[in-house]
């Protein structure tokens, strides 16, 4: 009950802020402490409307959709790829040669542009999203039944079982619908094109820049030395 009275006030608060601002704004002063940068909330109300917008509770459900949604998810997604890798250095190795390939020797972060040249490193996010999907189940009424797709021997053949990124790379699916970490249809994830173009791809670039991942019995460790000159 308390926190949602606190997410209550959060919403009330930053609307009045928004409020103020723009009356400011209206009568030409501007704060010299204004930030440029919008939390996704500011942007939230002012894209529904301001105040003829969405309502407080209307504001809560959408911010709690998309926290939810996209957290965890992302987050677990990030980690069996990171497994992956250490399990598999040839693999990392791969990647790693990859990156330096699109950057060069270059201390400068992953681009936009650069984002589609690394297309080993999208096989690899895909192949650990079929094996190990972060959201495991889709809730469905099905009108008949429906075997396992992402690890089934018909749409991946006799080594659907095995961590194996070339698979992405060699042909094309066998069918629209057998890999579908982000759903299927209408009401597929709405966050699967940010996430298959930039977020993963740029965070796990911008890690294997510096570190490497290793296995070991019980965690993941990261050495700590620096890879790019
Ligand atoms: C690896 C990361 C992600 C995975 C594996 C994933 C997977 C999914 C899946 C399977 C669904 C359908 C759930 C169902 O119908 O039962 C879904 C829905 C959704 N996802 Fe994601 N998601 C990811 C990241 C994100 C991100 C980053 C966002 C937002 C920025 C997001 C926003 C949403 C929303 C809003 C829905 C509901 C769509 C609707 O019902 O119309 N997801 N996601």
């Amino acid at each position: 009950m308390d926190f949602l009275q606190d997410v209550h006030n959060i919403i009330r608060n930053k609307g009045e802020e928004i409020k103020n601002k723009h009356e400011k704004e209206q009568k030409g002063i501007k704060n010299a402490t204004d930030k440029e940068l919008n939390t996704f909330l500011e942007l939230y109300i002012k894209a529904s409307g301001g105040a003829s917008g969405f309502t407080n509770v209307e504001l809560r459900e959408e911010t709690l959709v998309l926290l939810l949604a996209g957290t965890d998810t992302s987050a677990v997604g990030s980690a069996f790829t990171s497994l992956m890798l250490a399990r598999h250095p040839e693999v990392q190795n791969n990647v790693y040669e990859e990156i330096r390939e699109v950057l060069g020797d270059s201390n400068r972060s992953v681009s936009a542009e650069d984002l589609p040249r690394l297309k080993y490193l999208e096989a690899v996010i895909k192949e650990s999203l079929r094996l190990y999907p972060p959201v495991p189940m889709i809730v469905r009424k099905a009108d008949k039944d429906i075997k396992l797709l992402h690890r089934n021997p018909v749409y991946w053949g006799k080594d659907a079982e095995e961590f194996r990124p070339e698979r992405f790379l060699e042909s094309n699916l066998k069918h629209p619908a057998a890999f579908i970490p982000f759903s299927y249809g209408p009401r597929s994830c709405l966050g699967k094109g940010f996430l298959r173009t930039n977020n993963s791809k740029t965070k796990t670039s911008s890690f294997l820049k510096l570190f490497r991942f290793y296995n070991s019995q019980t965690a993941i460790l990261y050495n700590v030395s620096r890879r790019f000159r």
